[in-house]
């Protein structure tokens, strides 16, 4: 195809037209998709200079127009022309050099190519390390496919795995989180992966390091091993391992920026300053307060430090305003941050590594980094959230003396500049005064403090790199007075042995077990210590150490009750008719007294009149009746109980029983997990038949119809999160529970309906009721930053 030309669009157009015969009209659809192969083979990557020159379909292009998007960025402008030629890659290029669009486009191309439909299922899955990012990669999609019909869904967690599960299974394109999309493959038998064409895995270095292991292997397992895989981080991994667990077919490696003179962006100003540890918040303190009319993004290597820096600074209130992100608050309250840090002009945000990845916050000014990032590809993502695209960025080190020699000759090594500057001493301000005034006030906050102190000293107690981080040469003691104690907090970490472990512990554990110490609020934590101290006499009872002295008297007593018991059946017995627990034997019955058989057994003593008449009535004589006996046949027709017992002397032959019965555990588990999966592709199956047979009607209806939108393009609706027709709303056009198969196949039309009135009215009307049912623009409020996370999503 020529360089350029547009392609005729694919799908019905607005006004109304001559109408083509339905044959005609599939055999054009058919040749334009063909000369779109075509064109993307055989095109010359040297001629691209705008977007609008590679072979791209009407809707993808339209949308990069919408979105302002002109001119590619050097990882797009080679990453792109390879990818639509079908090509796995390994993509690596600077922070902000704009690898999102070098997926996405291929992500829709190759969709648009196989004429996906919703009946097609699942034919995306791009996969982020965190949850904010899988939104902003979201959020791009929607921004570039609003021209394509494909549905598209988050999988981030934080919400109902339940309330997620059935509309997973309509959707085409998935941005998920590894743990989350993981449980989805294990327990949600309506998503499919059977048909996936494309894995993408943004910052893939990181998703494919330790702590997301089990998570990606299981994904990978699950899905088509000829799919095409694109993978792309600023810091990308050759790893053969890695890649050869994700089987990649003959990757391109695509690196725009590996002969240049640095790994950080060129506009990016980047210092470093040795500022000794019980220092580094007076430091910090006067930085912020010299710099109001900025956007600051402050990392720190724990939650309990953001925490702690945060409530303290607050208080002393530095004429900015403070926002804090961890990986460990909530959902909505880590959205609703991220969204007013994106948004705000002059704000300081402190923050662990959860944003060092990926994240484009717009227009950041200044990335501090207090505390030492444990390696350098931490440091280069951590400064790569200023300076993107093209923007300036300044970013500054804290480092403490004894970290200066180990750091800079690491990060000299991966070609990354940077300078030493000094701190002006006359505008140093000291807080250790207010630090310990305000943690004399408030213990709670002398708690974070202590918390703070011990994350810190584990942080670098765990770090591997022994020529950069070494706790013992820390003045500790100064540092915990820096932060208002009263004296340093007992490191219990250094006597246990469970430290070691730590240290050799995936990364990816270590931070999530870090930030799990942020997870409670110091109240919490506090109730728990108490909670610790309390014991009950039962406790003590229990914890005692001479514990065989109590079992031996508890088993002395309980036999002692027994025997006791035993003598008093024996004493009634003898007391009463004399013929004691065995009278139904007979054995002993006592003379001239009358029995009533029931079963052919005498099972009651009919001694008086009253018991006589009873002994006529069939329901009282129900009780005597007993429960009957269940038999099986063998193939013989010999009856068998259904438990019997094996012959003992076999028994012990097979072995000892505590390895049969682990054996016969084993043997059981395995046949439930094979019968499970047998059920569970089965139901597959169905499934898959069902969409087709679904995906052939919907196709003839579509080929008789118009859209009418009027814009060019044939069913103009923009890819859009999933509409939540679900439980809450009050829309007829799907019944409560009803599952994706039952569904009649009219109502799917739905999504192919461009009435703005209608779908204006619904969003008002859901919005109302705390529920976003859609979004055109980009989210901006907390309602729709969760609607994207929640509601929204598929
Ligand atoms: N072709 C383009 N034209 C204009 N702006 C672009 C283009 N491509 C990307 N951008 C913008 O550049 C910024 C950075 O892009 P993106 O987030 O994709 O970078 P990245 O390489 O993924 O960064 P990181 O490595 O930090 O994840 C975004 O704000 C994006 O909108």
């Amino acid at each position: 195809m020529a360089k350029g030309a547009k392609l005729p669009g694919s799908q019905p157009q607005y006004k109304p037209r001559r109408k083509e015969s339905r044959t005609l009209k599939r055999k054009r659809e058919e040749e334009e998709l063909e000369t779109l192969q075509k064109s993307a083979l055989e095109f010359d990557a040297s001629t691209l200079s705008q977007f609008s020159d590679l072979p791209l379909s009407r809707a993808t292009a339209a949308g990069l127009d919408k979105s302002h998007f002109k001119v590619p960025t050097d990882i797009q402008r080679k990453a792109i022309p390879l990818a639509l030629k079908g090509r796995d890659i390994l993509g690596a290029a600077k922070t902000g050099s704009g690898k999102t669009l070098a997926f996405l486009i291929p992500v829709l191309e190759v969709l648009y190519r196989h004429k996906w439909t919703p009946e097609d299922g699942l034919g995306a899955l791009i996969i982020s390390p965190t949850r904010e990012l899988a939104i902003q990669i979201f959020e791009v999609l929607r921004k570039i496919g609003q021209r394509h019909s494909f549905s598209a869904g988050l999988v981030i967690g934080g919400k109902n795995l339940q309330d997620e599960r059935e509309r997973l299974g309509r959707m085409n394109i998935l941005v998920c989180t590894p743990g989350r999309m993981k449980q989805h493959l294990e327990q949600n038998p309506d998503l499919d992966t059977y048909n996936l064409q494309i894995l993408v895995l943004d910052e893939a270095d990181r998703i494919l390091d330790m702590g997301f292991k089990d998570a990606i292997d299981a994904i990978v397992q699950g899905i088509p091993k000829d799919r095409q895989t694109l993978l792309f981080s600023a810091t990308q991994t050759k790893n053969v391992n890695d890649l050869a667990r994700l089987s990649l077919k003959d990757p391109e490696y695509v690196a725009v920026h590996e002969s240049a003179t640095s790994a950080t962006p060129g506009k990016l100003q980047q210092h470093y300053i040795i500022t000794p540890l019980p220092e580094k918040l007076d430091i910090l303190w006067s930085f912020i307060r010299a710099n109001v009319k900025s956007k600051i993004l402050v990392f720190f290597s724990s939650t309990k430090q953001v925490r702690f820096v945060y409530e303290t600074f607050r208080q002393m209130q530095p004429g900015i305003p403070l926002l804090h992100l961890h990986g460990k608050q909530k959902q909505t309250a880590r959205l609703e941050i991220t969204a007013n840090f994106s948004n705000s002009k002059n704000s300081c945000l402190f923050a662990t590594d959860v944003v060092a990845r990926g994240l484009d916050f717009p227009a950041v000014d200044w990335v501090i980094q207090v505390d030492c990032p444990e390696d350098v590809d931490t440091y280069i993502h951590r400064v790569g959230r200023t300076a993107r695209y093209e923007r300036d960025g300044r970013a500054v080190l804290f480092l403490c003396p004894t970290e200066e020699k180990g750091m800079l000759a690491r990060l000299q090594g991966k070609k990354v500049p940077i300078e030493k500057i000094n701190v002006k001493q006359n505008k140093k301000q000291s807080v250790q005064n207010q630090l310990q005034g305000i943690c004399f006030k408030d213990p709670e906050i002398k708690y974070l403090g202590q918390k703070a102190f011990t994350s810190y000293s584990r942080s670098v107690y765990i770090r591997k790199d022994r020529e950069i981080f070494d706790l013992e040469k820390l003045p500790l003691q100064e540092f915990a007075t820096s932060l208002g104690l009263p004296g340093a907090p007992r490191i219990k970490f250094l006597k246990g042995d469970d430290v070691k472990q730590r240290k050799n512990a995936p990364r990816g554990l270590l931070k999530d077990d870090d930030s799990s110490d942020g997870d409670e609020s110091v109240e919490e934590e506090m109730k728990k210590e108490k909670k610790k101290e309390v014991r009950t006499k039962y406790d003590r009872m229990f914890e005692r150490q001479n514990q065989n002295i109590f079992t031996e008297h508890y088993t002395e007593m309980i036999r002692h009750g027994e025997e006791e018991d035993e003598k008093d059946e024996d004493f009634l017995a003898v007391k009463g008719h004399g013929y004691g627990s065995d009278a139904e034997d007979g054995d002993d019955k006592a003379p001239g007294l009358k029995y009533i058989q029931v079963h052919g057994k005498d099972a009651m003593l009919v001694d008086s009149k009253r018991r006589e008449k009873l002994a006529t009535s069939k329901k009282a004589m129900l009780k005597y009746k007993g429960k009957g006996t269940k038999l099986v046949f063998d193939e013989e027709g010999e009856a068998h109980a259904i438990y019997e017992f094996e012959d003992e002397e076999e028994f012990k032959k097979a072995g000892d029983a505590e390895e049969q019965r682990g054996k016969f555990l084993a043997e059981e588990a395995k046949r439930v997990t094979v019968a499970d999966e047998e059920d569970k592709s089965l139901a597959k199956e169905k499934k898959r038949a069902k969409k087709e047979r679904q995906k052939a009607r919907l196709l003839e209806d579509m080929e008789g119809e118009d859209d009418g939108d009027g814009d060019g393009f044939d069913g103009g609706v923009p890819l859009v999160p999933y509409v939540d027709y679900g439980r809450d709303d009050e829309s007829e056009d799907e019944a409560p529970g009803l599952v994706e198969e039952d569904r009649p196949i009219k109502k799917q039309k739905k999504w192919f309906e461009d009435d703005e009135e209608e779908e204006r009215k619904k969003a008002k009307k859901a919005k109302k009721k705390g529920k976003v049912v859609e979004m055109q623009e980009a989210p901006e409020t907390l309602d729709d930053l969760e609607a994207l996370a929640a509601g929204l999503l598929a």
